[in-house]
């Protein structure tokens, strides 16, 4: 923890850079096995915001660890340092006026919970990409399920690794057979009819 540092606030707050933005500044976190489509989706999603004159940032998770994350693994603990990182980077984003989108896996609750824990009230909306692991591991686009099931890899979520299915997330988003396209759209839908976007 940081001794002897003060809190430095400027005259160009939070308020003031959402207001130029003409938004909500929020963190739109979508949760979900490997491959269960958060980076398709978000992409698309970003799109739409983008269409619709929102200032975004899109933070996904191969990107993250060739950077910022880049010394961590899939161990447990370098899971929830990722997710504390991630996080704290999101929170520093939306203080900026920005609409922030994560696709990480982001597996346990309690750092999910960190996020949300940063933020202000209805500034953290929980997205749970609900893909059943059968369809993940048949689209299996990277091949890691393969080399997981083989033993190639280890700590491979959902294979020998936890996942925590989010139990309140603000949008459930179940996998019924539709289009990324589709799935991008029902998101942007639920978000406005859920007042997210006002
Ligand atoms: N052991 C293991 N378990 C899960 N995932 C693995 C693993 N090793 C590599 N990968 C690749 O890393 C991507 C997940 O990174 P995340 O930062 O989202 O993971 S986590 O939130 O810290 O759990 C994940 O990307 P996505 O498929 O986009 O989710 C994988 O491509
Ligand atoms: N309905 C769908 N929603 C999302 N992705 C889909 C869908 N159908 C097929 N896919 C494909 O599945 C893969 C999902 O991978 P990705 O978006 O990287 O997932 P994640 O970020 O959760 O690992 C992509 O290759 C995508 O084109």
């Amino acid at each position: 923890m940081a001794n002897n540092i003060v809190w430095h606030q400027h005259e160009v707050d939070k308020n003031r850079r959402a207001e130029a933005k003409k938004q909500k500044p929020s963190v739109i976190w979508l949760t979900g096995l490997s491959g269960s489509g958060k980076s398709t989706i978000a992409n698309l999603l970003e799109k739409k915001l983008t269409e619709a004159n929102k200032h975004t940032y899109l933070l996904d998770g191969d990107n993250v660890r060739h950077g910022l994350c880049g010394d961590l693994g899939f161990s447990n603990s370098d899971r929830v340092e990722n997710i504390r990182r991630i996080s704290e980077v999101a929170n520093l984003f939306v203080d900026s006026g920005l609409i922030v989108l994560t696709a990480f896996i982001s597996p346990f609750k309690t750092d999910r919970d960190y996020c949300r824990s940063l933020l202000a009230e209805g500034e953290f909306i929980e997205v749970f990409v609900d893909t059943p692991l059968e369809v993940c591991e048949q689209r299996d686009p990277k091949g890691l399920y393969q080399k997981a099931r083989q033993g190639d890899i280890k700590d491979f979520t959902g294979i020998d690794s936890a996942y925590e299915t989010p139990e309140n997330p603000e949008i459930h988003l179940t996998y019924s057979g539709q289009t990324a396209e589709e799935s991008a759209e029902l998101l942007f839908n639920m978000l406005q009819e859920k007042g997210f976007l006002d």
